[in-house]
């Protein structure tokens, strides 16, 4: 399981303090919507001077018809990270554009796909999806597999499922987790790092309980203790 630290802060200056601060580890940086939107691909380009190794996951989460999901794969294939993602609502026929646009490149990012927000509890879910969390994250899960996706984004509590009906193989990504405790802010599906480690989690996200702590460093280094 590896460990992708979400870069939200108010400022560029102050998320690249924090990559400085924790740029030792062997961990993902995952650049949101906020940060890319201000800082664009400058940012991308400062986070790999402080360190070349870092891995990067873009997660703009691609929603729009398939012919500019795809044209947007392709501008993030210019981009050098290493893994993004789309919404599984979109649906397969957008998700399978994106693949099929991505075939003639040797070295494409990991493709994952979103399925339920972790923000969703059951009742918000429904009104949106009329389904239940765990039936429709399946399908979006099937929908994402079968559409040559690598994996999709869920909560932990999914994450065992959408294995099981897929491949080992096939990758989770949880934002979501709260390693110690801490507050859970909007999430509503949380978990700790024990959870996730038993149900297969492929990567944990975990933003406001490193960056909002006085000692990032030393949670980011707790967290890698405990994976
Ligand atoms: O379902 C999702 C998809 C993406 N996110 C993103 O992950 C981080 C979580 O940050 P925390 O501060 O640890 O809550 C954040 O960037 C979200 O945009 C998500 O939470 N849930």
């Amino acid at each position: 399981m590896q460990l992708c630290v979400a870069l939200d802060l108010p400022t560029k200056e102050e998320n690249l303090d924090l990559v400085h601060k924790i740029k030792e580890y062997d961990i993902w940086l995952k650049v949101g919507l906020r940060s890319y939107i201000r800082d664009g691909e400058e940012f991308l380009r400062d986070i790999k001077k402080i360190n070349p190794d870092f891995k990067i996951f873009l997660d703009l989460k691609l929603y729009d018809i398939p012919n500019t999901m795809a044209d947007a794969a392709e501008s993030i294939m210019g981009l050098g990270v290493d893994m993004f993602n789309v919404h599984a609502s979109a649906g397969k026929r957008a998700m399978q554009e994106v693949m099929d646009r991505l075939k003639k490149y040797e070295n494409r990012p990991i493709v994952l796909a979103v399925t339920a927000l972790t923000s969703f509890n059951e009742d918000e879910f429904a009104k949106v999806y009329e389904a239940s969390i765990a039936q429709k994250a399946d399908q979006f899960a099937k929908d994402a597999y079968e559409s040559g996706l690598d994996g999709v984004v869920c909560s932990a509590y999914e994450s065992a499922s959408i294995k099981n009906i897929t491949n080992k193989d096939f990758m989770t990504l949880t934002p979501g987790i709260r390693p110690f405790g801490e507050d859970a802010g909007d999430q509503q599906r949380v978990a700790d790092v024990a959870y996730a480690k038993s149900a297969y989690v492929d990567f944990i996200v975990v933003g406001r309980p490193i960056y909002k702590s006085d000692d990032p460093a030393l949670v980011v280094e707790k967290i890698l203790q405990s994976l």
